[in-house]
């Protein structure tokens, strides 16, 4: 197990953001691709109505248990199905079954950063039409905005080239000429429209 200080975990206004864009979708189906102690999944599962469902995953299945208990005190345990292992290949065997496809309403991806092009690839085909995919941390502390040399945590240095990428190709793999951007928060949605082509806004 990692050191928890090493991860970050979902802060309350994005965690408001988060649940308003729930609730504004009337989404009853979610997924959450990296769970750590449960700061997001709690907010998701509480905006969730309650026949709602979220599959959440993460790699270790601890840091989902030492959030459990909040998540129990607040009556919403129910609507959780926890997943253990690397999300990659619990998503490939989502995909096997093709009911599962084009069925998930809203999409979290708070997971390790250098595999969110491949999540990408994977989330896209199991969102439904008019859904939304939200990636996070997509300004990386705002290092994606200044020069590689200025200074900044050793973390948020080791992975800003793949949070760059992946900004840069996520629109470009749903074939977008413009992007829309909304520098709010680093959340980064990705709604589906009826061509299963993408808008994009980042928050
Ligand atoms: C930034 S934290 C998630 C924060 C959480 N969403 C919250 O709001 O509190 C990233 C999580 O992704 C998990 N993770 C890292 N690599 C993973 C992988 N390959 N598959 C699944 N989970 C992974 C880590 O164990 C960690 O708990």
């Amino acid at each position: 197990m990692h050191s928890i200080s090493n991860f970050m975990a979902t802060p309350a206004d994005e965690g408001q953001l988060i649940s308003m864009l729930i609730k504004l979708m009337n989404a009853h189906k979610a997924m959450e691709i990296g769970v750590l102690t449960g700061c997001s999944l709690l907010a998701i599962a509480l905006a969730l109505p309650s026949h709602g469902k979220i599959l959440a995953m993460d790699i270790d299945r601890k840091y989902y248990e030492l959030g459990l208990p909040i998540i129990e005190k607040a009556g919403v345990a129910h609507k959780i199905d926890f997943k253990e292992g690397p999300a990659l290949p619990l998503l490939d065997k989502l995909l096997q079954d093709d009911n599962n496809k084009g069925t998930f309403d809203f999409i979290f991806v708070d997971a390790d950063k250098e595999n969110y092009l491949n999540y990408h690839k994977r989330v896209i085909e199991l969102v439904r039409v008019g859904g939304l995919i939200a990636y996070d941390n997509t300004l990386w502390n705002g290092s994606v905005a200044v020069p590689p040399d200025a200074p900044m945590d050793e973390v948020v240095k080791a992975f800003r080239g793949f949070v760059m990428d992946s900004i840069k190709l996520l629109p470009l793999i749903q074939g977008l000429r413009f992007a829309k951007f909304l520098l709010v928060m680093e959340l980064l949605c990705v709604a589906v429209s009826f061509d299963h082509s993408s808008s994009v806004y980042c928050h």
